[in-house]
Formats: C-alpha cells, sequence, structure tokens
C-alpha cells in the first residue's frame, strides 16, 4: 500500500514538474516571440517562433540557403528577423557599427561551435572567441608574421606547388581530357598550406588525392559548425568538435612536429615557415600565446597548445577559403570571354616586357591591377561564408537601420546580400564585371571597399588576406599564361553547396597547352 501511494505522489509530483518545464518553456517562447523591438520585424513566421526554423534553412537549403538570405531581404527590406533572436541586417550604414574597431559588438554563440576539445576541455581559439582581452592577445602576436614582408619569404614554398600543379595540369593538356579542377585547386591550397606551416606539403598534389581524409575531415566539421552553431547549446553535449580535433591531429601528429623539432631547434634552421616564426618569437619572448595550463615542454619552448593553434588556424581558415575563391575567380573568368581577354593582355605583356616573370612574384601581382580587380570580382560575387557572420548587439541595445534593437539580439550581414545592393556595387551587380573596381570614383570605391565583406570587417577581419590574395595573385597568372581553358560543358553548371562556406563541385574545364612567341609549348 505504502509503495502504491508512493508512486501514486512520484506521479503527481513527474506531472506537475514537467507541465511547470513546459509552461516556463512556453512563456519564454511567446516572450521572445513578441519581445519589443523584434517582433514588429518581419521575417517567415515559423523564425520569429524556434530556431528550428534556421537548422532547417542550413540542412534544406544545402544547395540554397545564401540565395534564401537575398530572397527575403529583396521581399522584406534591410531588416528581416530569421530567428526568435536574429535579425539579418541588409545596411551598409550598419557595417561600421557591427564590425567596426573598437565597437563592443561581440561573436555570437554561433562561434562555439567552432571551439575545439583539447587535453578534456573545450579551449577557446583566436577566430570563435567572444573575449575581446584574449582575442587582441592572441591576434597582436602573431599579426605580424602575416604581413606582406613577413609572406614575401614564403614564396618559394608557394612556387612549389604551383610547379607540381602546373605539371599536372600539362598531363591533361597533353591527353586532350576533360578536368575538374576543382579538387586540384584545393589540393593546391592544403599543400600551400602544408609547404608554409611547416616547410612539408601534404602530398594531395603528388598523389592526386585527399591525403589522410583531411579535406572531408574538415568538410564534415562544417557541416557540424553549420548545424550545430544554430543550437550552440548543443556543442559541449556533442564532446564539443571531436571531429575538429580527429582532424587536426591527423593533420599535425606529434611524431610530425617531434621530426622537424629535432633538440628543439626548428626555429634555429632559419626556414621561412610559420612553425619556425612561432617557436623563434616563443624562444625570443616575442610571443606567449594565453594557454600556460596546457603547455607540456619547458615554458620558454613552444608549446602544444601554440602548435595546435598555428595548425588549426592555417589549415581550417586557410585552405577550404582559398580554394573556393579560386574556384569562383575561374568559373567567372570562363564564362566571361571579354573579361578573360583582357586579363590575358595584362599577362602577356606583363611577361613579355618584363615586368612579370613567367611565375609571378607577390610584387608582380600587386602591379596588375585587373588581376587584382578579378580576384575581388569573383569573391564579391561568390562570398565563400554563405552564412550571416553573426555579433550581439551590445548592453543597452542600440538602433540599427533606425530601429531600436534590445541587447542580446544576435545580428550580422550576410554578404551574399549586401554584395548585391546595386546602391553600392550599380545595377549591374549580378555581372561579373571587374573594371568597377578600377573605373568608379574614389568616394564610390571606398565605399564599395566597406562593404566587400568576403575577409569580414573590422577588429574581426580575416588575419589571412594577404596570404590568400598572395597565393592566388600567383597561381592565376601561371595557369592561365601556361594553358587556354575553356569550359568543358557548356550545357552543365557547377553545383554550390552552403553549409558555413558556400562549396563548388563539378568545375569541368579542357585545357590546351599555349604556345610562347618562339613556338614552343
Ligand atoms: C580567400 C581566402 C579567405 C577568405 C575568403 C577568408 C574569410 C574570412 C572571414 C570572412 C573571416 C571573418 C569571420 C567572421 O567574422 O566570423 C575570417 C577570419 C579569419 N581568417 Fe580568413 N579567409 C581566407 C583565408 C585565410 C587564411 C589563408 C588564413 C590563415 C592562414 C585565415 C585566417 C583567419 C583568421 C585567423 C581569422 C580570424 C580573425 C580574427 O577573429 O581576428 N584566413 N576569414
Amino acid at each position: 500500500m505504502l509503495l502504491g501511494y508512493v508512486q501514486q505522489n512520484a506521479i503527481i509530483i513527474s506531472y506537475y514538474l514537467l507541465s511547470a518545464f513546459f509552461s516556463y518553456w512556453f512563456a519564454r517562447k511567446i516572450y521572445h516571440c513578441f519581445k519589443p523591438g523584434l517582433r514588429e520585424l518581419p521575417g517567415p513566421k515559423i523564425a520569429s517562433w524556434t530556431r528550428l526554423w534556421r537548422v532547417w534553412a542550413v540542412l534544406s537549403g544545402m544547395s540554397t540557403s545564401h540565395m534564401k538570405f537575398r530572397q527575403l531581404h529583396e521581399k522584406h527590406g534591410k531588416l528581416v528577423r530569421v530567428g526568435p533572436n536574429h535579425i539579418s541586417v541588409a545596411d551598409p550604414a550598419a557595417i561600421p557599427k557591427i564590425y567596426g574597431f573598437n565597437n563592443k559588438y561581440l561573436k555570437s554563440d554561433f562561434y562555439h561551435a567552432f571551439q575545439a576539445p583539447y587535453k578534456g576541455r573545450i579551449v577557446d581559439n583566436l577566430f570563435a572567441t567572444q573575449s575581446t582581452e584574449f582575442h587582441k592577445s592572441q591576434r597582436s602576436q602573431v599579426a605580424h608574421r602575416f604581413s606582406m614582408s613577413s609572406l614575401a619569404g614564403m614564396q618559394s614554398s608557394v612556387d612549389g606547388c604551383t610547379k607540381i600543379l602546373l605539371d599536372k595540369l600539362r598531363g591533361f593538356a597533353d591527353k586532350q581530357e576533360v578536368v575538374d579542377i576543382g579538387p586540384w585547386l584545393q589540393w593546391y591550397a592544403f599543400d600551400v598550406i602544408g609547404a608554409i606551416t611547416f616547410s612539408q606539403r601534404f602530398g594531395c598534389l603528388e598523389s592526386g588525392s585527399d591525403v589522410g581524409g583531411l579535406i572531408s575531415g574538415i568538410e564534415d566539421t562544417l557541416k557540424y559548425v553549420g548545424v550545430v552553431g544554430q543550437l550552440p547549446e548543443l556543442h559541449p553535449w556533442l564532446i564539443g568538435n571531436a571531429k575538429l580535433i580527429t582532424t587536426i591531429q591527423k593533420l599535425f601528429p606529434d611524431n610530425q612536429i617531434k621530426k622537424y623539432d629535432l633538440e628543439g631547434k626548428y626555429y634555429q634552421s632559419k626556414k621561412e615557415d610559420f612553425l619556425a616564426y612561432y617557436m623563434g618569437d616563443s624562444v625570443t619572448g616575442k610571443i606567449r600565446l594565453d594557454h600556460d595550463d596546457l603547455r607540456v615542454s619547458p615554458a620558454n619552448e613552444f608549446a602544444d597548445y601554440d602548435i595546435f593553434w598555428a595548425n588549426n588556424t592555417q589549415s581550417f581558415a586557410g585552405s577550404d577559403t582559398t580554394a573556393i575563391a579560386l574556384r569562383a575567380i575561374f568559373y567567372y573568368l570562363l564564362k566571361s570571354p571579354r573579361v578573360y581577354a583582357k586579363l590575358m593582355t595584362e599577362i602577356d605583356s606583363g611577361i613579355s616586357a618584363g615586368h612579370v616573370s613567367e611565375m609571378a612574384t607577390l610584387d608582380n601581382s600587386m602591379k596588375m591591377p585587373y588581376l587584382q580587380a578579378c580576384m575581388k570580382e569573383g569573391m564579391r560575387l561568390h562570398p565563400i561564408v554563405g552564412q550571416v557572420l553573426e555579433r550581439c548587439v551590445p548592453k543597452g541595445g542600440d538602433f540599427l537601420s533606425g530601429h531600436y534593437l534590445p541587447e542580446g539580439t544576435v545580428v550580422g550581414i550576410h554578404a551574399w546580400v549586401i554584395h548585391h545592393d546595386p546602391s553600392i556595387f550599380g545595377e549591374d551587380h549580378e555581372d561579373f564585371r571587374p573594371e568597377r573596381w578600377i573605373e568608379n570614383s574614389a568616394e564610390k570605391l571606398k565605399n564599395m571597399e566597406k562593404c566587400f565583406l568576403a575577409f569580414g570587417a573590422g577588429s574581426r577581419v580575416c588575419l589571412g588576406i594577404h596570404l590568400s590574395m598572395m597565393e592566388m595573385g600567383k597561381l592565376i597568372p601561371a595557369i592561365l599564361h601556361n594553358f587556354q581553358l575553356e569550359w568543358a560543358y557548356p550545357e552543365k553548371d557547377w553545383k554550390l553547396e552552403t553549409v558555413w562556406f558556400t562549396k563548388q563541385t563539378d568545375l569541368f574545364v579542357r585545357l590546351k597547352a599555349r604556345q610562347k612567341a618562339d613556338g614552343t609549348p
């Protein structure tokens, strides 16, 4: 009887607890849905109730979620509610507010999904951090290694990869085979990262494959981030991003560092790569990254976590991104014969006048304005990140586009949307017209630069801009000078998939070796 009484009470208590939980949950839903400042804003109705709309937008929109945002803004205007607490902003005037230097808009919780577990706990990093101090400390210690002058010393590593790629492409040209250049550009970007990070290519170009599943590992990680980033509170329960850490460990196994760090003197070898730089800076005390508790080596040696960090940034932030940008630039060049021909004139005349070497240097590529404009225009039409770069409205709330948004609202600008603002980029914004980056007035150009979000903006702007511009600025003239490229199947377009990046597949081209002035191939 006593047991029956206890059971009955347990059922009643559970019932009350569950009811209380659901009432609380429902009240919160109602509060968020009708929150002042947000309730007036248009958008898909379901999005104001649940973040699952955002998960659905990522999952269902595997090919089109970046376009969905364009359609939403065309329909609803500058501010669109895309989540219970999320506003997508399409207003150039909001860029300095949301992304400017010294502002108080911090990265949203979306970025938690980029934090990986290390030695049993989830650790912060430069890309994902929400802490201004931590960000400043990390960035200021390594930024000079990404400067033009520092990168100039790494050119021979990049050239080594270019030569292998040219050889491989020559093989396809000789056999008159159609080739999907998408994977080759990705293998190139990966091998460059290996070469400049620790003077060793991953071997993707030589083998023509995704060595050790590195690229597919990063792809899986980004799928995880794209989805779990919408529900970041799940991240710790999914053990941080286990896939991320496994991939990094594959990229940079312990024995690889030992091999290069014979007697801990790698930095003394005067190698021109990031690992040598960081180790040197660590020993001389110029660098003191912020994870002392994760150090396993003596205090003045390059630490485990620092190596992890350097490798993490290089390989995750710098390889897929550069490959996607390269694919976009080649795609638009091949689809625009006028632009292709004009760029060839710049490259060929530069080489024959001796201003540009056959393996263009960083300096050469900087002096080719049309090439620089083509690269920018490719990334304008195809921004690499296919989601909003999210930030949080700071304490006290703020006005965006004349509308008051309460503190804590997640806001951000979608590059795929702002890059098509006709008031900034002109009525011909759908066209691939690199001239817009050269011919416009200084004032218009300044506005275009401000609204060019391919590399983000302000204090959290991409650290690797110069590095990727160097890679692309060297590779594109080298390929175009050696080969005539054409789209192999005019009736077939490339395929796009947006998760976090908007990645392309199916770039089938036909290559023909070009003749030099003396008639040799
Ligand atoms: C075409 C190539 C690239 C593109 C389009 C690109 C794009 C971006 C974007 C959009 C952001 C800002 C993300 C945000 O605000 O949430 C970013 C940040 C970052 N990128 Fe890149 N990236 C490229 C190449 C690289 C390379 C080569 C590296 C390094 C090897 C790199 C390292 C970083 C780092 C460390 C950050 C975080 C900066 C900070 O928060 O201070 N990126 N990148």
